[in-house]
């Protein structure tokens, strides 16, 4: 039995977003999102799932609050849904919506839970992206009103901001490869959705720093971790290209105040170009205070010519993988969170990581050992990362419970709760209790 200790003021917690969770799209005053069109635009999502109940969470959340605690978390990281603030984008504010999140907010601090809110989450009001998206400036503009709007309601009550949730999902997963909502394929888009965030990052953080609001704010990168499948130096070129796209294409700009060149160079040889417009970048690098990060899965990849804009192809290298077919490879945060240090020793949050799982309800448990097993070996490599130096704050499991998975409907589980999305009754996995033992230690044993 081999036990690592975490720090006192390590924080547990889990994370959801509100399209995933929440249902009640046509309540409460909510307008219309991307994901709202996308799921019901034919052969989008499996078996075209929509969020319009999902897990009802609009209406069931005092019952989520009441298994978090039970968990025992001190943290919880969800998601605002712009469409319920601002229904149709940038025009009238919904009373109803701000009430909803002061409520909920409310039940988590009553809770003993921290609130760790990020703004966007993926659904953007349709009207925006109507007009042009993330690539449109009255979209970045948009979204610093309706930041400063959550900002000065929830300042006092929240310490933990996020602006974005994994840019490179936004931008490349979802208008480069057509993926995810709003499903475009064309790069030069995409780019123009991420430097249109990035700015909107920006003067969202300025907004912040202005109206003196409490606590720490950030955003929170998905991270595509890669190594060569040979020693070329073309494969190392093709791993550098796959992980800078996901990480350096935000964070240099964040941190450093201009694009990672390699890449610049690269999408001008596919013809794009960064609409950058003067003083975007000195925007963008306004100072944040921490990072999320957000881990599943690492790749081994080669140069392959044929292999999409990045010419990078991962191989299927015979690693055992979760049902969403991704390998469990936990090494990867390791190596990626010591690429990270090149930032500097920043503050970081593991705001998502977790395994797809579907296992079902054998006799009304649900024994997801394989879960528990992914869990095991990232907490361990978690604790190898602290006890390097690493600022490593805390680590938030993806998911509370099972949700909408975008594009894969609800066929795709990451919970630690069980949702029956017909009767919408919860039941904790074996790894919720498992989950609840490691925070209630405040160590992780690692069976030999
Ligand atoms: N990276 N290169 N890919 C090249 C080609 O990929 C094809 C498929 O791509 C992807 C990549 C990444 C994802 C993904 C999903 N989640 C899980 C959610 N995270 C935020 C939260 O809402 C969770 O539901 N995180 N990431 C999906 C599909």
């Amino acid at each position: 039995m081999t036990i690592f200790q975490f720090p006192q003021d390590f924080r547990w917690g889990t994370a959801t977003a509100s399209y995933q969770i929440e249902g009640a799209a046509q309540e409460g005053g909510r307008g219309v999102s991307i994901w709202d069109t996308f799921a019901r635009t034919p052969g989008k999502v499996f078996n075209g799932d929509n969020g319009d109940v999902a897990c009802d969470s609009y209406h069931r959340y005092e019952e989520d609050i009441a298994l978090m605690k039970k968990l025992g978390i001190n943290t919880y990281r969800f998601s605002i849904a712009w469409p319920r603030i601002i229904p149709d984008g940038d025009g009238e504010i919904n009373r109803e919506g701000l009430d909803f999140y002061h409520r909920f907010v409310d039940a988590l601090l009553d809770a003993g839970i921290e609130p760790f809110l990020t703004l966007y989450h993926w659904d953007l009001p349709q009207t925006l992206e109507d007009d042009g998206g993330w690539g449109n400036r009255r979209t970045v503009n948009a979204f610093v009103k309706y930041a400063e709007v959550i900002f000065k309601e929830f300042s006092g009550k929240i310490n933990f901001w996020l602006t974005f949730n994994e840019p490179w999902c936004i931008a490349f997963l979802s208008n480069m490869l057509g993926i995810h909502a709003p499903g475009n394929k064309d790069v030069q888009t995409a780019i123009n959705v991420a430097h249109g965030l990035l700015v909107a990052h920006g003067k969202a953080v300025q907004s912040f720093r202005r109206m003196g609001i409490t606590g720490q704010i950030g955003i929170a990168p998905n991270v595509c971790w890669a190594e060569p499948y040979s020693k070329s130096a073309e494969d190392q070129a093709a791993c550098d290209r796959s992980i800078a796209l996901n990480t350096d294409w935000f964070l240099d700009p964040i941190y450093k105040g201009s694009y990672p060149q390699f890449l610049v160079d690269w999408f001008a040889e596919a013809g794009a170009t960064v609409p950058i417009q003067d003083g975007d970048m000195e925007i963008i690098s306004e100072p944040i205070d921490l990072l999320g990060i957000n881990y599943y899965t690492m790749g081994i990849n080669r140069h392959n010519p044929e292999a999409g804009v990045l010419q990078s192809e991962e191989m299927n290298m015979g690693l055992i993988k979760t049902d969403i077919g991704w390998p469990v490879e936990s090494r990867g945060l390791y190596e990626f969170m010591h690429y990270l240090q090149k930032y500097g020793n920043v503050d970081v949050y593991i705001t998502e990581n977790g395994a797809c799982i579907n296992d079902d309800l054998e006799n009304g448990k649900i024994n997801d050992d394989r879960r528990i097993s992914y869990y095991e070996q990232h907490l361990a490599q978690i604790h190898r990362i602290i006890n390097d130096g690493i600022n490593l704050k805390g680590y938030m499991a993806w998911s509370l419970m099972d949700n909408y998975e975008w594009a894969e409907g609800y066929r795709m589980r990451f919970g630690l709760v069980h949702v029956d999305f017909r009767s919408l009754v919860r039941t904790p996995k074996e790894s919720y209790y498992w989950y609840q033992n490691v925070i209630r230690n405040n160590w992780l044993e690692i069976r030999n």
